[in-house]
């Protein structure tokens, strides 16, 4: 994964329309990012010139811890290999965001819920801006493990904080970098328990909360999935990483002929 230092980045701080509304539009693929609403601006965001890449498509994998996402995103990488497709995740992706990481997946931190949740979106800012959002301009595809979806079913639905709370202090974090198309892994609880005892994994602050938060936060992304089924597909994550990443794959190129019959 390439790594910039912060100091260069200041410059994307501010200037981005917010996202303080469902993740329904404007998305990134295909043509220049709309703001919200505006004035005149409808017209010229249609066609890029053609001497400026399409804009890379933005994919997301979500779902609860032990549902199958990296070893899905291993697979992936097999299927994308050579295809200059980046691959990154959430917290994290970034130093910064990495050093984040550290702080709010460390079991012994004690914090309150706002805080962690602004600790994600802090992370979440300087990843999207940073790293995410300058690929996607560059016409790279990026896809990355976990994303918003995790701070709404989480922090939203889990912690409890609401989700519109959760989204509107997430809005300048991401500005306008909305994925195009986000696969959710749904796992029945019992499954997703056998593969944890299983793998005898290191319980970090999250997983250490027990079995009524995880339940919040799959109500979540159930939700979130019934709110959006354009964008989030569901998959079935009791299926071989293999049939998942041929799934995802195929959904990549569909929308990646999308974006180049409207790029041309
Ligand atoms: N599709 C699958 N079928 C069976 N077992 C799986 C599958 N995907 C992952 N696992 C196993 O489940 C455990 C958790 O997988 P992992 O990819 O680390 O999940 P996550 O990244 O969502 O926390 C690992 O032991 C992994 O080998
Ligand atoms: C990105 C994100 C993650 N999280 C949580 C979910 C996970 O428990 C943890 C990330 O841990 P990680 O080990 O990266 O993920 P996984 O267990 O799925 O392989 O952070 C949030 O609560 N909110 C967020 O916005």
């Amino acid at each position: 994964m390439a790594r910039r230092g912060a100091v260069a980045r200041r410059g994307h701080a501010r200037g981005e329309p917010p996202a303080a509304r469902p993740l329904r539009g404007p998305r990134l693929g295909g043509r220049a990012p709309r703001p919200p609403s505006g004035r005149g601006v409808g017209r010229t965001a249609a066609r890029p010139p053609r001497d400026v890449p399409a804009r890379g498509l933005f994919f997301t994998i979500e779902g609860l811890d032990f549902s199958g996402k990296t070893t899905l995103v291993r697979a992936l990488k097999d299927s994308l290999a050579g295809t200059g497709t980046h691959f990154t995740r959430e917290p994290g992706g970034t130093p910064v965001a990495e050093r984040i990481r550290d702080i709010v997946l460390d079991p012994e931190a004690e914090m309150d819920a706002w805080t962690e949740a602004y600790l994600y979106a802090a992370a979440r800012a300087d990843h999207a801006r940073g790293e995410v959002l300058p690929r996607l301009e560059r016409g790279e595809d990026v896809v990355c493990e976990r994303y918003l979806d995790s701070s709404l079913a989480y922090q939203g639905f889990g912690r409890g904080l609401g989700l519109e709370a959760v989204r509107g202090l997430n809005a300048y974090a991401v500005g306008a970098v909305i994925p195009d198309k986000t696969f959710y892994l749904r796992l029945r609880s019992g499954e997703r328990e056998r593969r944890a005892r299983e793998l005898g994994a290191a319980l970090d602050r999250i997983e250490v909360v027990g079995a009524d938060f995880m339940r919040r936060v799959e109500e979540g992304f159930e939700e979130l999935a019934r709110q959006e089924p354009e964008r989030i597909v569901v998959l079935d994550a009791s299926r071989s990483p293999g049939e998942m990443a041929e799934k995802i794959v195929g959904e990549m190129r569909q929308l990646q002929y999308t974006r180049d019959q409207e790029a041309t």
